[in-house]
């Protein structure tokens, strides 16, 4: 049926290895628990739980306005119907260290491989938005090392984001990675880099492994996942890029119903009926439903 066949420490175990095979892993945004079975069946390594997505999904901005508990739930919810790790966005921890302890292990629960927090201040903003601000490094290492000491399963995945270098510029960028690193962050998600070179230097500047966010209409130049291996990016998320495309469809096919009086010119466009229920796994249930019913004592 359509649920998970591998539990979270199977999913969290992947992870940890393709982490350090020194591949890059390719993890879209699902923008539900359907769109993360369309991620899985065409191949990818995981899914991206992104922050923005969830708000705009709720019809907010991305700007820190959505609770943990729905954080927790939508992480659940696509958990439960993919076999690839899920690593989801924390935003600033949800509060003070003690709060960060807490979303660590809510989000542990939800059976994710893992989750990033940054070094934003509250209320957080779209990294790749002007007139964001970041707190002190002290304050970003004692969130990051309460996740890491809160964690339960030692494969859980805690990354930390750094957004210094819209601020601060990129030197500052580096020696925050290297504090996040040295605070036992297994992964450094370095926010709004320009280009190619700016990876490298984060790079050479950290021994565990480093996420490039290739988000469209932003700072980052979109680089191939060619390029993000030859500079030694281990995981990339495309965060909001099925969103975007599907909100496209949908809009563009509002105005074509609105303007022809039929949705017939899209059908071809649209996704089958029976693509669909392949998808969701129709026929397992079905054979489920008979297998039980049929049962004889
Ligand atoms: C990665 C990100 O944190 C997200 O929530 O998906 C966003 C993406 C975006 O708004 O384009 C971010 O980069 O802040
Ligand atoms: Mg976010």
């Amino acid at each position: 049926m359509s649920h998970a066949t591998r539990s979270a420490a199977e999913k969290r175990a992947v992870f940890r290895t393709g982490l350090a095979s020194g591949r890059l892993l390719r993890f879209p945004g699902a923008f539900n628990p359907l769109s993360a079975k369309l991620i899985q069946r065409r191949g990818y390594d995981g899914v991206y739980l992104s922050g923005a997505v969830i708000s705009a999904e709720l019809g907010l901005p991305d700007i820190g306005l959505t609770t943990l508990t729905e954080v927790a739930d939508r992480a659940r919810q696509v958990a439960r119907v993919t076999d690839l790790p899920g690593i989801v966005d924390a935003d600033t921890g949800f509060g003070e260290p003690m709060n960060v302890a807490r979303t660590v292990q809510l989000l542990e629960d939800s059976g994710v491989a893992g989750l990033h927090i940054e070094d934003q201040v509250n209320p957080k903003r779209c990294g790749h938005l002007d007139g964001k601000d970041v707190v002190d490094t002290a304050t970003a290492v004692r969130r990051i090392s309460a996740a890491v000491a809160a964690r339960r399963d030692p494969s859980f995945v805690i990354a930390a984001r750094t957004d210094a270098k819209a601020v601060h510029g990129m030197a500052e960028a580096i020696t925050r990675a290297k504090a996040y690193a040295d605070a036992g962050a297994d992964l450094i998600f370095p926010e709004a880099m320009a280009d190619a070179k700016d990876f490298e230097a984060i790079r050479a500047a950290v021994d565990v492994p480093i996420l490039a966010n290739m988000t469209e209409f932003g700072k980052s130049e979109l680089l191939s996942v060619s390029t993000l291996e030859s500079v030694g990016v281990n995981l990339v998320i495309y965060p909001v890029t099925l969103l975007r495309l599907a909100m496209h469809a949908a809009d563009t096919g509002l105005a074509t119903i609105a303007a022809e009086g039929t949705q017939e010119s899209l059908v071809d466009a649209m996704q089958h009926r029976r693509d669909l229920y392949d998808l969701l796994g129709y026929e397992s249930y079905r054979a489920f439903d008979e297998s039980v019913f049929d049962f004889r004592l």
